[in-house]
């Protein structure tokens, strides 16, 4: 490889890899909660399965003010829109809420 070269790499690849993920396009939301206890590590410190925000020395600086924002974002969706499922899906998989004593 040349000096000074740029090397790009495929994040969003990572993220998808079906060794990693099992049907990994799939919407499943829940199977963040079945990774760690629900602590899914994005960070890479722990493991590299998605690294959205990158990693190490150069990882986002605003990624704990951007965790707080999408969970802001998420909350007003969900507060102000009616949500219907599309298809048949079973909401019940795990009936409570994170963090319920
Ligand atoms: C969902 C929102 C965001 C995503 C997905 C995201 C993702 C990323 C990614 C992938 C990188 C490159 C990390 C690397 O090279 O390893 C990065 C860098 C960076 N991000 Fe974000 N970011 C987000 C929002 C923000 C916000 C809100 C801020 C500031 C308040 C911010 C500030 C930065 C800065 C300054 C860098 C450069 C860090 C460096 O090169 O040392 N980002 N971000």
């Amino acid at each position: 490889m040349p000096n000074n070269a740029t090397v790009n790499f495929m994040v969003a690849e990572i993220g998808w890899d079906p060794e990693v993920w099992e049907d990994p396009i799939a919407f499943e939301p829940e199977r963040f909660l079945e990774i760690g206890g629900g602590e899914f590590d994005f960070t890479g410190i722990k493991e590299i399965r998605m690294i959205p925000f990158g990693g190490g020395r150069r990882m986002c600086p605003g990624y704990t003010l951007d965790m707080l924002h999408l969970e802001y974002f998420m909350a007003n969706l969900v507060w102000n829109f009616k949500w219907e499922t599309a298809w048949e899906v079973d909401l019940w998989k795990k009936p409570e809420f994170q963090g319920q004593s």
